[in-house]
This record gives C-alpha cells, structure tokens and sequence, in this order.
C-alpha cells in the first residue's frame, strides 16, 4: 500500500484570528491525528482562562507557561497543535516548533483578522481602544518570526475553515 508521507507533526502558527484553533481542529480530524490547541491546555492545566492568567501573572506569567505546555506538546506524534498568536516571541517555542515537526504559517491580513476577533473578550491582547493598531503593530513584530521558521505559508483569509484544511492536507501530500 502506498505510504502518505503526511509528517507526525504539524505546528500552526499565526496571527490571532488566522484560524489555527478552528482550522487545526479539521485537518487534525481528516488526518486522523489528535488535535492540540495550547491555550486550551494551559487553561485545562491550571483551571482558568487565558485572561484569568493574564490578570493575574501579566503576559510574562502567560508567556512561561504557554512555554512549558509546547516543549511537552511538541514531542508527541500524530498530532497538529495550534499556537497561540504569540507563542513564536519566545526563542524556546521557535526552536522546538521549527526542530521537531512541519510548521504551517496560517497568514490572514489584518482586516480579516480584525473582523474574525472583533466580538470576542477572549483575548486579552485586544481589549484596547485601538484593536487595529494592535493588530498592525503584532503583525509587524511577528511576521518575521512566522516566517523565519515557517515550512510552509497558507493563505487563511478566504473561504470556509474546512477548504482551507483541504488546501493544507494537498499540500503536505505533495510536499
Ligand atoms: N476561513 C476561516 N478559517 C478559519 N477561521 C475562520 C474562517 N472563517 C471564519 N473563521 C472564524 O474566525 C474565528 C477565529 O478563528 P480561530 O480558529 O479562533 O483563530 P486563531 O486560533 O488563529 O486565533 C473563529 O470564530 C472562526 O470560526
Ligand atoms: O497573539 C497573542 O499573543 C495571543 C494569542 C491568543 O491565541 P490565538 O492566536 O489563538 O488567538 C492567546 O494565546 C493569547 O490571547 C495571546
Ligand atoms: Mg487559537
């Protein structure tokens, strides 16, 4: 029988609203792979939410956790783990994302991004007066990170989560 050669572990990273957590979740199901988002994890380790955490630790407490919870999740096998928007600022989750598996940089412009966030409390980086410039300014920051341990860039703007799992599942077929 012909071998797929899908790899054991595919990494998502990208902007908030770039769909990791939704689009992470269908392709983990069409590959038959377990799906791990790392903020549910660290929310389902410490029994709070990611805004509870920010309140009372600050990004920095967030940031360290969040670490710990991808060098664990980074070495299991068959699985496609979606990161938080942040996660590439910290040198230890590049060089585990970029080491141990495919990273697949979801890129959706700040517009969308915007749009696709714009209703939700959950993310305490975009409770400002100014959620664009937020975003314009994370995007600056982060983009070169993204790219700089990037496998592979997949536009997420358009269409529906689903198409864009397909496109994902081609591509790594191809690859
Ligand atoms: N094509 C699409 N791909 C992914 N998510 C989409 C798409 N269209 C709309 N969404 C919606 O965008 C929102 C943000 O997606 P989410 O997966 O939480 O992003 P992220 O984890 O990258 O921050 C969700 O409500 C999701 O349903
Ligand atoms: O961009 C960021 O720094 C963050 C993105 C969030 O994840 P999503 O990208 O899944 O929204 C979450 O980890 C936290 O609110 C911080
Ligand atoms: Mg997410």
């Amino acid at each position: 029988m012909a071998q797929r050669r899908i790899p054991s572990r595919i990494f998502l990273v990208g902007p908030m609203g770039a769909g990791k957590t939704t689009i992470g979740r269908e392709l983990a199901s069409r590959l038959g792979f377990r799906f791990v988002d790392s903020d549910s994890e660290i929310e389902r380790k410490t029994g709070v939410s990611i805004p509870w955490i920010f309140d009372i630790e600050g990004e920095q407490g967030f940031r360290q956790r969040e670490a710990a919870v991808i060098d664990q999740l980074t070495q299991q096998e068959h699985l496609v783990l979606a990161t938080g928007g942040g996660a590439v600022t910290t040198p230890s989750n590049r060089d585990a994302l970029s080491a141990r598996g495919i990273v697949i940089y979801l890129f959706t412009p700040v517009q969308v991004q915007l749009q696709r966030t714009r209703h939700d409390t959950n993310r305490p980086l975009l409770q400002s007066s100014n959620p664009r410039q937020r975003l314009e300014e994370l995007m600056q920051q982060r983009d070169p990170l993204y790219r700089q341990i990037a496998d592979l860039v997949i536009e997420s703007s358009s269409g529906r989560a689903r198409g864009v799992a397909k496109r994902i599942e081609a591509t790594l077929e191809k690859e």
